[in-house]
């Protein structure tokens, strides 16, 4: 499988965490493999070769400032490893990492310290609160090693507490609480220090269902009122779908596709996202700026109106009490229509397995379409903004 290279996407400073070419390999002889002939081998063959495991392969990507950036693949994809380099909890064979245009493998023993402590926290499966500490000393560490005054670091520890919905549980002991609870706490711990990016590795996968729902949207809304900047490692598409801005999809080691929800679900980039991603509704992840395109000529534009992140399964009762097309709108701005044929195609191609029957389908309709829903297949022209 090819590996995608992400050129930088503009300025250093838009970007948060810039990855190029990143590798790495567990094992005595990790460094005979890049930049030889090897590099190109399978896993497996490097693996029978020299013994050593390719965890991360040749990744590159950037995380943008304010954005939940979800690293999402099976068991023993490289995602952990992946996560932890980023910090050089795990050190790197080879690759770029850039925080804030900041070069990490360059950093001092001392200056990564500093990183992990105020500009990077990390939330984990299993919590890793101290068992013998009151949530309110355990939510305080980080201030603590900072050596931030008693007073000052339970206040903030106080407002955090507050803050993940726990309050009145301060004097408790980890044990007392139950595990949604103790990830709340995990939370706050890592909030405490104000960091700018959290880093999640799989910190849900260990709870209920509904308590899981419940933290994915305190994460949502503790990301978006404190406008930090994530990366979130999960093996579950649908948490990945709610929760990333950008899902990048990890297989073997390597990224095999980074984008939008929408994106993934609606381009996937080859047969194994498609694979992956065959289950979910796609009216529940499309929405109506991926299908918008132009007026057809002399068509009804009175419809509806709809704000461009409208998904489908929304878009579609208002079709169908209406003959005209919906609208999309964005701050009174016109961008675009979506009909009902436009939705009934978008679930069409969910239900069609083989691509190729449905470009049959399409090229067999082609005399009874408008010109430019004919000519590119996806039911008109698509103005930016829908993710290409
Ligand atoms: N310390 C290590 N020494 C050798 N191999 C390792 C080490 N850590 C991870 N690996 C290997 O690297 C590969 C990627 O592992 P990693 O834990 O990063 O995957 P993952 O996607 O996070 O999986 P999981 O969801 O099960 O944690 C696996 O083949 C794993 O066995």
């Amino acid at each position: 499988m090819s590996t995608q290279r992400t050129e930088p996407e503009g300025n250093l400073s838009d970007v948060t965490f810039s990855v190029r070419n990143l590798w790495k390999i567990f094992g005595k002889n990790a460094d005979k493999v890049v930049g030889t002939d090897l590099e190109k081998a399978d896993s497996g063959a490097i693996k029978a070769q020299t013994g050593a495991t390719v965890a991360v392969r040749d990744v590159s990507f950037d995380v943008r400032p304010g954005e939940i950036f979800v690293v999402m693949g099976l068991s023993g994809s490289g995602k952990s490893t992946l996560i932890r380099c980023l910090t050089r909890l795990i050190e790197p064979t080879s690759g770029q990492i850039l925080l804030d245009g900041e070069d990490v493998e360059q950093a001092s023993e001392q200056r990564l310290r500093e990183l992990r402590r105020r500009k990077v926290a990390m939330v984990f499966q299993h919590f890793g609160l101290l068992p013998n500490r009151r949530i309110i000393d355990n939510v305080a560490y980080g201030l603590e090693i900072r050596g931030v005054p008693r007073a000052e670091r339970y206040e903030r520890a106080r407002e955090m507490i507050g803050m993940v919905g726990l309050s009145g549980h301060e004097n408790s002991r980890p044990g007392q609480l139950s595990g949604g609870m103790q990830q709340r706490v995990g939370l706050a711990r890592a909030l405490a220090v104000d960091p700018q990016v959290l880093l999640f590795d799989e910190p849900f996968s260990a709870l209920d269902p509904l308590i899981r729902r419940d933290m994915q949207n305190e994460v949502v809304r503790l990301q978006k009122e404190l406008d930090k900047t994530a990366v979130f490692i999960t093996h579950d598409l649908q948490e990945a779908l709610k929760l990333g801005d950008r899902i990048a999809i990890m297989r073997d080691g390597e990224l095999v596709q980074v984008g939008t929800p929408e994106e993934v679900v609606g381009r996937p980039a080859n047969a194994y996202v498609a694979d992956f991603t065959s289950d979910v509704a796609r009216t529940s992840v499309l929405t109506a700026r991926w299908l918008m395109r132009e007026a057809f000529p002399e068509e009804d534009t009175d419809g509806p109106s709809v704000e461009p992140g409208t998904v489908l399964s929304q878009v579609l009762p208002l079709l169908s009490a209406s003959v005209a097309p919906v609208r999309v709108e964005e701050n009174g701005e016109l961008l675009g229509f979506v009909g009902r044929d436009d939705v009934l195609r978008a679930i069409a191609e969910d239900q069609l397995e083989d691509e190729g029957a449905f470009e049959a389908i399409v090229e067999d309709n082609a005399e009874d379409l408008p010109a430019t829903a004919a000519e590119d297949g996806h039911g008109g022209t698509t103005p930016s903004g829908n993710g290409g």
